[in-house]
């Protein structure tokens, strides 16, 4: 007779069955409760509100990983058409609708569902400063328009104010670093510097400051679970344009008729108004009396001429602190490296002069010879770019320069420790997305908790541990086995 198979017994297979199903059930309840989310994002927007132009910036993170870091990234950005919104100054309503199509833009790129829960902010900088000092009832003015406008939109409208020059230092440190995962890996940090228009901002960590020398330049953050005391100042009237301003000033203290500028190119011609020259905070107080209404600007392309006016619009003089850079203003030892961005970037990518490699002299031999070209040739070469930024770029290399060099102590050493960037990793470098994380408390103070173990490894050993619980459970049941108990009986 043939011998019934032992594992065909309904004891075995009724303990087979439940076995698997609980090894499957175990694995599949641990699998399930412990499995990222399916990849849902989470959207913030801000406006930066700059002197010159405002732009939209929508970032994007995974919805689950909103303390954890690294992972917001930007997504959109769209820069608004006209000037920025401090020029409204005698229409303010304008400076709302100026936002319209960009508020548009960033509905269609947000998924619908998404529109109410995503904070948008919009700050404003030393364009905005300028004009609050100039007349408040504007500013207030051109902030009510913006809020309007910002209210109306399906987001969720967190405020529009005034950023302080700290302020925009600071985050615009923030973002570098984060973007760079430094924070994260408590590396090294990359100081920032950023030229706008109106105001530039230079803040980086140096193992010589704690913040008691100058307390008003130091900013204070704990990071992942590491303490930084910044050093950040942001020096207003010293952006590009007004820094332009001030030295035509200087050029115009006697109200002449023509104006022979070395920092404009031979041929340039350009006739200009004293009253727009002079319609600043950082200039009006030195408006010449008794000026006609307009100037010839004439171009002279004298690169080192144009360094030394450049140079007048810094104060070297006083310091009552162990160091400075300009102005009177405290600065600490340079420590590097050092990201540049916005108008830093935008004039040496144009000047083909983003390399830090090179040897600054081979850099001013360069603007040197730049300078020198006749603007009939210059505009030849660029029929694209604005004859605004064109007529200008002389002038704000040599400001650059001379920023980063006599401002602020650079040398021919500590210059290649500076990159001129734009973005990172995709992201513009900008105040933006470190403001939108301080606000959004994306950023933990302490270092978050990571799994001891990695998802896969984790999966991989419920499944081992589950299985060989189920064969220890087989080995120990071994003696209710038919075939094991037949065998006792024969012995
Ligand atoms: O393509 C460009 N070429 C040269 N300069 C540019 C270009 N795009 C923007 N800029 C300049 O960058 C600066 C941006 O300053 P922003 O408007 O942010 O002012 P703020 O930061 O002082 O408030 C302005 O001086 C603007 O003219
Ligand atoms: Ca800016």
């Amino acid at each position: 007779m043939k011998e019934k198979n032992p594992w065909h017994t309904p004891v075995t297979i009724i303990i087979t069955v439940i076995g698997v199903i609980a090894i499957v059930a175990l694995v599949t309840v641990a699998v399930l409760q412990n499995m990222p989310l399916l990849q849902k994002y989470k959207y913030g927007i801000v406006l930066d509100a700059g002197s010159s132009h405002t732009s939209l910036y929508i970032y994007e993170w995974p919805a689950e990983k909103d303390n954890n870091t690294g992972r917001v990234e930007q997504k959109h950005s769209c820069t608004v058409d006209g000037p920025g919104i401090s020029s409204y100054a005698s229409a303010p309503p304008k400076a709302g609708e100026s936002l319209r199509a960009c508020m548009r833009e960033a509905e269609e790129w947000v998924p619908k569902k998404r529109h109410h829960e995503t904070p948008l902010y919009l700050g404003a900088t030393a364009g905005m400063r300028l004009l609050d000092m100039e007349n408040k009832v504007v500013s207030d003015k051109v902030f009510e328009a913006v809020k309007g406008a910002l209210e109306k939109s399906p987001f969720s409208y967190q405020g529009a104010r005034l950023l302080k020059g700290q302020e925009e230092g600071a985050f615009g440190w923030v973002t570098v670093n984060y973007l760079d995962d430094r924070l994260k890996q408590g590396l090294e940090t990359t100081g920032a510097l950023d030229l706008g228009g109106a105001s530039t901002q230079i803040s980086f960590v140096s193992d010589n400051y704690d913040g008691s020398e100058s307390p008003s330049n130091s900013v204070t953050f704990r990071l992942y679970g590491n303490d930084y005391t910044l050093y950040t100042h942001s020096f207003l009237c010293y952006g590009k344009d007004q820094a332009q301003r001030i030295r035509l000033a200087e050029h115009t203290q006697s109200g002449p008729k023509i104006v022979a500028d070395p920092c404009s190119h031979p041929g340039y011609s350009e006739t200009k108004k004293y009253s727009v020259l002079y319609d600043s905070p950082c200039v009006s107080d030195r408006k010449p009396q008794g000026a006609p209404e307009t100037f010839d600007h004439t171009g002279t392309g004298n690169f080192q001429e144009c360094q030394e006016v450049v140079k007048k619009v810094f104060n070297f003089t006083k310091c009552k602190y162990s160091q400075c850079s300009f102005n009177g203003v405290f600065q600490p030892i340079l420590q590097g490296p050092f990201g540049a961005f916005s108008a830093y970037y935008f004039v040496m990518d144009f000047l083909n002069l983003t390399d830090t490699s090179i040897t600054l002299e081979d850099v001013k031999e360069k603007l040197k010879l730049y300078c020198a070209t006749p603007w009939s040739q210059i505009v030849q070469q660029h029929p694209k770019t604005k004859p605004k930024y064109l007529a200008e770029y002389c002038f704000s290399g040599t400001y650059i320069l001379t920023l980063l060099i006599d401002g602020y102590n650079f040398t021919s050493v500590s210059y290649s420790d500076i990159r001129f960037i734009k973005k990172i990793k995709g992201s513009d470098a900008g105040w933006t997305l470190g403001y939108m994380l301080n606000l959004t408390n994306m950023i933990p103070a302490e270092a978050p908790d990571t799994p001891p173990l990695p998802y896969a490894g984790y999966v991989s050993i419920v499944t081992i541990i589950a299985v060989l619980i189920f064969i220890l459970f087989l080995v120990s049941v071994r003696p209710l086995w038919p075939h094991c108990s037949k065998q006792q009986q024969i012995v």
